[in-house]
C-alpha cells in the first residue's frame, strides 16, 4: 500500500519503545512547541504561564478543602480556608475562558506561519513536475490538514485540547507532589501508576494519518467538496444531476476517514486490562496505608481528606501532556517541515534549476530545439521524440498537429516548466538550462490553453507587475477588449460588485495579459489556442491586432484554426513528437502533404457550413 512516510519517521518515538536520547533530542512535540514560540513569543509565554497557573490551582483547592475539613474537626476559624477555596474557585472560572482565547489566537498565528511556509515551499521549485507527483501531492494534502481538520481537529481548536492536556499534566503532578507530604513513596506509587497507564494506552490512541488509504480519502473528500461548492463546476453538476451523487461521495469519503480513525484508535483490550490491574494494585496499596494511618491517628481528618483527593487528582497525569491532540498537532507541523525538505531535495522538485547567464534581449538570432526528447515524469512513452526545430528571432511560427501530438508540451519546455530528457533547447546558441530562469521568464510570455481566470480585479488579471493603468488599457484595446474599462472590477460574481465575462471576453483578457508583458519587456510570445473561443470575425480582428502588437517578438502560436495559422511566417506540423513539415503556408500547400490535407479538410467543412447557413437563410 502507498504510504507517505510519517513526518520525521526516523525520529518518531515508537509506542512502547521509549528511547530517552531520541525523546529529548528529536521529538516532533518539541518542534511543535518551538514553532509556537517562533510564531508569537508573547502569546506563547502567556499560554504557558496560564497552563502552569491552571495546573496548580486544583492542588491548591485540595489543600484548601483539607484545611477546611481540619478546621471543622478542630473547631478552628473557618474564614481562612474558605477565603482560599473562594479565591481558587474564582481563578479557575476566570482563567479557563481566557486561556481558550489565548490558545485560539496563538493557533491562528501558528497556522499563518505554517501556511506561509507551505506556500513558499510548494512555489519554490521552478518546474511543475512536483505538483503532478502523487507522493508529493499526498504530502501536501497531509500537511494542509493542520488547517482543514479532516483527520483531526484544526490547529486553532487543537490548541485548546493541548492546553487542557497540559493543565491536567501539571495538575496531576502538583497533586502528586502534595502526596509527598504523606509519604515519599506515595507520589511515586500513585503518580507512577497513572503515568504508566498513559504509556500502556498510548498505542491505542495513535492515529496514523499517512497511509495511502487515509490520504486518498482525504484528497477525494476535499475534491468532492470543492466540486460541490465552487462555481466553475456548478453548471455541469446541476445539468447532469450530480449534486446528490457528490454529497454521497463526500459523505462516504468522510465516513471512510472516521472508520479508519476509529479502527486504529479504538482501545485495545490487552493494554486496557493491564492498566486496570496497575491502578487497582497501586490505589489499593495507597488507600489501605492511608486508612491504616487514619485509624491509628497518625494523620488527622483534614490530612486524610487532602491526601485522598490528591491521590484521585494525580490521575490527571494519565490524561494530560502528551495526549492525542498534541500528537496530531505535532504531526501537522512535522508534515509542513517535511514538505519543505521534499521540495528542496526531491528529483521532481529539483528537476528544473536556474542557470546563471542573463537572458536580456534574447533571442537575437534564433531559438533552436536540437534533437529534443521528452517524456512526462513517471511516463515511459516519449511525447517529443528527437524533435528538431529552429525559430528565427522576430518571426512567428504556427504549430499544428492532431490532439496529443505534443504541441503544448513543446511550449511548456520552452517556458522551462520541464526540461528535455535528452537533447537541448538553445537560445542564440546558449542552452536554455544555462540561462537565469527569472531573466528568461521575464523575456517570455504565454497564454495557455487552460489559462487561469483569476478571481481578481480586471487590472490584476491583465497587468504584469509594474504596469501602469494606461498600459493595461492599451493591452485590452490591442486584444479587442476596449469595452472592458473598469479596471477595479473583480472578475467573479462572488465578490461585491463582481462580474463574470463570456468565454471570448476571458480569452481577450488573457491575450491582453500577454500583450501587457510585451509592453513591459517580453520578447517571446507563446499563444496556445488563443482564439479558440472567439467568433470568426473576432478571431480575424483580434489576431491581426495581436500580430501588430507583437511585431518584432518571436511568436509561437498553437492553433487548430487554419485561418489563424496561415497568417504566421512559418508553420510546422508536429506528429508523434516530431516535426514532419515546416514552411510558409504557400510552401506547405505546394508540398501537398499533411498540412494541405488538414487545411483543405477544414476549408471544405467551413464551405459546407456556409452553404448550410445560406440555404437555411
Ligand atoms: N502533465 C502531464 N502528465 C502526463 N502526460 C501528459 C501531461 N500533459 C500532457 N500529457 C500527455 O502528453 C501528450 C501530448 O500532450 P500535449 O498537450 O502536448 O498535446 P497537444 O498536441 O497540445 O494536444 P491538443 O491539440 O489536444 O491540445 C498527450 O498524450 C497527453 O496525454
Amino acid at each position: 500500500m502507498h504510504r507517505v512516510p510519517s513526518p520525521d519517521t526516523e525520529e518518531v518515538v515508537r509506542p512502547g519503545r521509549i528511547n530517552p536520547p531520541a525523546l529529548l533530542k528529536a521529538r516532533r512535540e518539541w518542534v511543535f512547541f518551538g514553532t509556537l514560540w517562533k510564531s508569537h513569543p508573547g502569546l506563547t509565554a502567556l499560554w504557558w504561564a496560564l497552563i502552569l497557573l491552571q495546573g496548580v490551582l486544583p492542588a491548591g483547592f485540595v489543600v484548601a478543602v483539607g484545611a477546611l475539613v481540619g478546621a471543622i474537626a478542630d473547631s478552628a476559624p473557618l474564614v481562612p480556608p474558605l477565603v482560599l477555596i473562594g479565591t481558587v474557585f474564582v481563578l479557575m472560572q476566570l482563567l479557563t475562558p481566557l486561556h481558550t482565547q489565548v490558545g485560539s489566537l496563538l493557533g491562528e498565528h501558528v497556522s499563518d506561519r505554517l501556511h506561509h511556509r507551505l506556500l513558499v515551499a510548494a512555489g519554490a521549485p521552478e518546474g511543475v513536475a512536483h505538483l503532478e507527483n502523487r507522493a508529493h501531492m499526498d504530502e501536501l494534502a497531509a500537511a494542509r490538514d493542520f488547517d482543514l481538520g479532516m483527520t483531526g481537529p484544526p490547529l486553532h481548536l487543537s490548541m485548546g485540547f493541548i492546553a487542557g492536556g497540559l493543565v491536567e499534566a501539571v495538575s496531576g503532578l502538583a497533586q502528586a507532589v502534595v502526596l509527598a507530604a504523606y509519604a515519599w513513596w506515595a507520589p511515586l506509587l500513585v503518580g507512577g501508576a497513572w503515568l504508566s497507564t498513559h504509556w500502556l494506552l498510548r498505542e491505542s490512541t495513535r492515529w496514523d494519518r499517512h497511509t495511502g488509504e487515509v490520504l486518498d480519502a482525504q484528497r477525494r473528500a476535499e475534491y468532492s467538496y470543492r466540486l460541490a461548492v465552487d462555481s466553475p463546476a456548478a453548471k455541469e453538476i446541476r445539468l447532469f444531476g450530480l449534486a446528490s451523487w457528490l454529497t454521497d461521495r463526500f459523505a462516504s469519503e468522510r465516513r471512510t476517514l472516521v472508520e479508519l480513525r476509529w479502527h486504529t484508535t479504538r482501545l485495545r483490550q490487552r493494554p486496557m486490562r493491564w492498566a486496570v490491574v496497575v491502578l487497582t494494585v497501586s490505589g489499593g496499596l495507597f488507600f489501605w496505608s492511608l486508612g491504616r494511618d487514619a485509624a491509628s491517628g497518625a494523620v488527622d481528618l483534614g490530612q486524610v481528606s487532602t491526601f485522598a483527593y490528591a491521590a484521585v487528582g494525580a490521575g490527571a497525569l494519565a490524561f494530560g501532556g502528551l495526549n492525542w491532540a498534541l500528537s496530531l498537532a505535532a504531526d501537522g507541523v512535522a508534515s509542513v517541515l517535511r514538505v519543505e525538505r521534499t521540495m528542496s531535495s526531491s528529483a521532481e522538485a529539483r528537476s528544473v534549476v536556474s542557470g546563471g547567464a542573463p537572458a536580456e534581449g534574447m533571442p537575437a538570432a534564433e531559438i533552436r530545439f536540437r534533437d529534443v526528447t521528452f517524456a512526462y515524469p513517471g511516463m515511459s512513452a516519449p511525447v517529443l521524440d528527437g524533435l528538431d526545430l529552429t525559430v528565427p528571432a522576430g518571426s512567428s511560427l504556427a504549430v499544428v498537429g492532431g490532439n496529443g501530438a505534443g504541441k503544448s508540451t513543446l511550449v511548456k519546455l520552452l517556458c522551462r516548466l520541464y526540461d528535455p530528457v535528452s537533447g537541448t533547447i538553445e537560445v542564440d546558441g546558449t542552452d536554455l538550462r544555462d540561462l537565469d530562469l527569472e531573466s528568461w521568464r521575464r523575456r517570455i510570455s504565454a497564454v495557455f490553453q487552460d489559462f487561469i481566470r483569476y478571481e481578481l480585479s480586471l487590472a490584476d488579471n491583465v497587468a504584469a507587475p509594474g504596469a501602469t493603468p494606461e498600459e493595461v488599457l492599451e493591452a485590452l484595446a490591442a486584444a479587442g477588449a476596449a469595452d472592458l474599462r473598469d479596471l477595479d472590477r473583480v472578475l467573479s460574481p462572488g465578490y461585491e460588485n463582481g462580474t463574470d465575462l463570456s468565454g471570448g471576453q476571458w480569452q481577450r483578457v488573457a491575450l491582453a495579459r500577454v500583450l501587457c508583458s510585451v509592453s513591459t519587456g517580453a520578447g517571446v510570445v507563446v499563444l496556445d489556442e488563443p482564439t479558440a473561443q472567439l467568433d470568426v470575425r473576432g478571431e480575424a480582428e483580434v489576431f491581426d491586432r495581436v500580430l501588430e502588437a507583437t511585431r518584432g517578438c518571436t511568436t509561437v502560436l498553437i492553433s487548430h484554426r487554419f485561418s489563424t495559422v496561415r497568417r504566421a511566417d512559418r508553420i510546422c506540423v508536429v506528429d508523434r513528437g516530431r516535426v514532419v513539415e515546416l514552411g510558409s503556408h504557400d510552401e506547405l500547400m505546394a508540398l501537398g502533404g499533411a498540412y494541405k490535407r488538414l487545411f483543405q479538410l477544414q476549408a471544405a467543412r467551413f464551405d459546407d457550413d456556409q452553404d448550410g447557413a445560406d440555404s437555411a437563410g
